[in-house]
């Protein structure tokens, strides 16, 4: 049965790219402004790209974004704000990302590696959580995929969270991922590339055929 998800496409550098996302149906565009991410571009062109991006579909991806940082972020024309972080995440953090750019604005990206118990408190501050796969030296854009097994059943055990998947997700595989998961929300990011932050035309062309056909 047909089953409508959203779907994110991540590390957006190009106009082009961002426009074709769009008219694709993607439900959200977010552009990554960690400096050590091939995919990596400044706030000032987020916000150019972002522009573009109707209300509400706008995500800033960053890793253990500094609170002084988030606020300056704040309101800089981005809906949602993607922090990658450790499992080290200390309250202090999650509650000043909460407190700044408010619970349901806030999607958090725990570093969770198959067998590790999900930070609890990450629900008090956070309607959204996004689950990348693990890798020891990479904090996201892995193009591998992770724990989807994991996935489903902290998905089942918190229905109130929304659960976004996300790491190694492409054309062939985003299909079957949903079915094993159950997950709503899916987040494409190398899996439609040529090269870090080159998207393809005829990837996110396949990736919408099979996830929303018209
Ligand atoms: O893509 C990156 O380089 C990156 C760097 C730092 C934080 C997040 C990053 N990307 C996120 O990784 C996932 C999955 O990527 P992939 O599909 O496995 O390539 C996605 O959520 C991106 O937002």
């Amino acid at each position: 049965m047909y089953r409508p998800v959203t779907v994110k496409i991540c590390g957006l550098t190009r106009e082009a790219d961002v426009d074709l996302a769009l008219e694709l149906g993607a439900d959200y565009c977010g552009f990554i402004v960690y400096p050590k991410s091939p995919r990596g571009i400044s706030l000032e062109r987020a916000m150019e790209l972002a522009s573009r991006v109707p209300e509400g579909r706008r995500v800033l991806v960053d890793v253990e974004t500094g609170t002084e940082e988030l606020e300056a972020r704040r309101d800089a024309g981005f809906d949602f704000f993607q922090i990658h972080t450790g499992l080290d995440i200390g309250l202090a953090s999650l509650a000043g990302w909460s407190g700044l750019v408010g619970r349901e604005r806030l999607w958090v990206a725990p570093r969770l590696k198959p067998g590790d118990v999900f930070p609890e408190m990450v629900y008090e501050f956070a309607d959204t959580v996004l689950l990348d796969t693990y890798h020891k030296d990479r904090v996201g854009g892995t193009g591998e995929t992770g724990d989807w097994d994991g996935f489903a059943k902290l998905k089942q055990q918190n229905p109130a969270t929304r659960w976004i998947l996300a790491g190694g997700l492409n054309p062939q595989n985003a299909l079957e991922a949903i079915a094993a998961t159950g997950a709503g929300c899916v987040d494409v990011n190398s899996g439609v590339e040529t090269e870090p932050g080159m998207k393809s035309p005829e990837k996110l062309r396949e990736l919408f055929g099979a996830l929303k056909p018209s």
